[in-house]
């Protein structure tokens, strides 16, 4: 496992309509995070946040069914210049959101260096929609579909206009809440998916072996995209589109050792965290400990 970390504040909130995610970064930090990890013998470097535009509007262009496309695209390409800078100095890049929409930016800021990057999307939702398909106009609902080069292209011609991710490349995993046009993509494009009813009958820990074995091969790094909806809103109410029903705090804690085992991990984003919404910075505490359990800390 890289040793070095860098951790990239990545606060955008206007993919999304609740306030708050803006000050996800920072609540991860006053966890103690870097201190955590540093009793992990990592060397740890913070460059704060990126400031990201965030002064959007909550209308939906009728054109193109998106809210603040604009923006969410300056923010993103800030991103992707510094994961791109982080990344190619060697070091492991942990971005923290800000909404999902960050790993437009996240991913194509890696593209450079990892073309064939693998990508773990642990999360509630598919985030696979399009201004066509989206229920909402939320970007943070698209972000994976950009990222195959589906959707506009003010979106997916960040950092150049190849998709920054192969479909085949790709695992979701606890699902429990995808719409319709992204059942059909799901389909036409073969992407994997263990929803909460694979986790269910297999086991977290059969379902994380199979998610690395079908990747393993076919990679030549693995990003994680943690959205915190995607462990059970019992553990993690700070998010603005909680889904009952998801995989608890032990069963994610153990699939982020298993990931950290793998040896494979590259980078990751850590995504949603909204303490506006939290019961004290309950959400930001269980984002530590994924964080810390991904980046090797074990219980004995
Ligand atoms: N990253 C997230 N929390 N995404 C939630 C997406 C919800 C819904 N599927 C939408 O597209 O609007
Ligand atoms: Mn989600
Ligand atoms: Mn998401």
């Amino acid at each position: 496992m890289n040793k070095k970390i860098s951790i990239l504040g990545a606060p955008i909130t206007i993919a999304q309509p609740n306030g708050g995610v803006d000050l996800g970064p920072d609540a991860i930090r006053h966890t103690g995070l870097v201190k955590r990890l540093e009793s992990l013998n990592l060397t740890i470097r913070d460059y704060g946040n990126i400031p990201v535009p965030n002064n959007g509007t909550d209308k939906i262009n009728p054109e193109t069914n998106l809210k603040n496309l604009e923006k969410v695209a300056l923010g993103n390409e800030m991103i992707a210049e510094k994961v791109k800078e982080v990344s190619e100095s060697g070091d492991f890049p942990l971005i923290l959101g800000g909404d999902h929409s960050i790993a437009i930016g996240s991913i194509a800021g890696l593209h450079d260096q990892f073309k064939d990057l693998g990508v773990i999307w642990y999360d509630a939702h598919a985030d696979l929609n399009s201004g066509d398909t989206s229920p909402s106009g939320n970007i943070h609902g698209m972000s994976l579909g950009v990222n195959i080069g589906f959707g506009n292209e003010r979106l997916t011609s960040i950092r150049g206009k190849q998709p920054k991710l192969k479909p085949e490349n790709i695992v979701i995993m606890g699902a429990r809440s995808i719409d319709d046009g992204e059942k059909e993509l799901i389909g036409e494009r073969g992407i994997k998916v263990f929803t909460v009813h694979d986790i269910q009958q297999k086991g977290i820990e059969k379902v994380m072996v199979e998610a690395i074995n079908y990747l393993k091969d076919r990679v030549d790094g693995i990003h994680l995209s943690l959205d915190v909806d995607g462990i059970d809103p019992a553990h993690t109410p700070g998010t603005g589109t909680p889904v009952e029903g998801g995989p608890s705090y032990r069963e994610t804690h153990y699939a982020m050792s298993l990931l950290h085992d793998s040896n494979l991990l590259t980078s990751a984003d850590v995504v949603e965290v909204n303490p506006l919404l939290d019961e004290g910075n309950k959400t930001a505490e269980v984002a530590r400990d994924m964080i810390a359990a991904f980046l090797g800390e074990k219980y004995k």
